[in-house]
């Protein structure tokens, strides 16, 4: 295995910006949207890699696809003028190098799996559409090259037969939580099902690659403990195209990493303690232990004796109040003092 997972991800959410077919066919503009990828602050630029006749059969190959997203006569038309050679992966591989960011594609077929793994992709994304495909996730995970695998459209039992189908291989792999509806409504989204396949599959990283029209679903798929964000990118939600208007312009990647990137930082740990930035309004508004009446020296300072309020100088804090009763007072007090140690026998 080159790298692993683990170390491929790093530490913090690890962003994929999915170009996928958004690039309309050109070179040019799928090299726009990798420096547009990188500018946003993705960690990664995906894009999909077909052999025609290794994914569809003929019969739907020749099927008309009569759309206002369609490049073609036929599905296979239409396929064919979106999918990049293999020497125009190579120039983006190569390009996406030097822009400084990682470069990956999904396998959605035996020979593009060889390819990719070829050219020494990081890892190897499995679309939710090979998702039950067994013949190819085997395949790929023979290969010891780290999986990242989608699982829109399938069951629980075909998630669970993925993860062992895999782990019979390796653990370097993540499933992606995902919806292939394009876009997803909200209520088709079911984020807890992160939580399900975190207990699950505990020894794995879980993510979510999304297609809602937003970003706050994606920002709070972080905060549910999702280590891959992977969204469409687009230079312009308006073109022709089945994934535009589903994915993010420039604007929107950009704000998803500064959300996300923001939260990590806000998670932060399970400790909970008086932060030194509180400690302002701690001074200003925190309330401390108080005399509610006059009393005399020689005092036993009982319920009803106290209150707590916000008072100069600050004296014990409220939280100590109940260590406070049956003491003895060593001078004369007034409503309204702040009780200090020294005030006690
Ligand atoms: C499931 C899956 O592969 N989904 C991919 C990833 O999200 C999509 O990008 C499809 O390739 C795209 O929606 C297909 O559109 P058309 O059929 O117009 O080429
Ligand atoms: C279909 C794909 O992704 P997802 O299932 O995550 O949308 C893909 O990566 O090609």
């Amino acid at each position: 295995m080159a790298q692993n997972l683990g170390d491929i991800l790093g530490n913090k959410t690890f962003i994929i910006a999915e170009i996928g077919q958004n690039h309309q066919g050109d070179i040019e503009t799928a090299k726009k949207l990798i420096l547009v990828a990188k500018e946003c602050g993705a960690d990664c630029a995906k894009f999909q890699k077909t052999n025609l006749t290794g994914k569809f059969t003929q019969a739907v190959l020749n099927r008309p696809y009569k759309s206002v997203n369609s490049f073609g006569e036929t599905y296979g038309q239409h396929k064919a003028f979106l999918e990049f050679s293999e020497d125009e992966f190579r120039a983006l591989q190569a390009y996406a190098n030097e822009v400084g960011i990682q470069f990956t594609a999904s396998a959605m077929d035996m020979k593009s799996l060889e390819f990719l793994v070829e050219i020494g992709v990081p890892f190897v994304k499995i679309g939710s559409g090979d998702a039950n495909n067994f013949l190819l996730i085997e395949e790929a995970a023979r290969k010891s090259i780290p999986l990242v695998i989608s699982t829109g459209m399938q069951s629980f039992e075909t998630v669970k037969k993925i993860y062992n189908t895999v782990s019979k291989y390796h653990k370097d792999f993540a499933l992606l939580h995902c919806i292939s509806a394009y876009p997803t409504p909200s209520e088709d989204i079911n984020l807890r099902v992160l939580k399900l396949y975190q207990e699950e599959f505990p020894d794995i990283a879980i993510g979510y690659s999304g297609h809602e029209l937003d970003i706050d679903i994606s920002s709070a798929a972080v905060a549910l403990g999702s280590k891959i964000i992977e969204r469409h990118i687009t230079l312009d939600k308006q073109q022709k195209g089945t994934d535009h208007n589903c994915s993010l312009e420039p604007r929107e990647f950009k704000q998803l990493v500064t959300n996300i990137r923001n939260l990590e930082k806000a998670l932060g740990q399970s400790v909970k303690k008086i932060q030194s930035s509180e400690m302002a309004c701690y001074e200003k508004l925190g309330k401390t232990i108080v005399y509610s009446k006059h009393l005399l020296k020689g005092h036993s300072i009982t319920f009803g004796d106290l209150d707590i309020k916000v008072a100069e100088p600050r004296g014990i804090d409220g939280s100590k109040i109940d260590s406070i009763y049956g003491k003895i007072l060593n001078k004369n007090i007034e409503k309204d003092e702040s009780l200090q140690p020294t005030h006690l026998l």
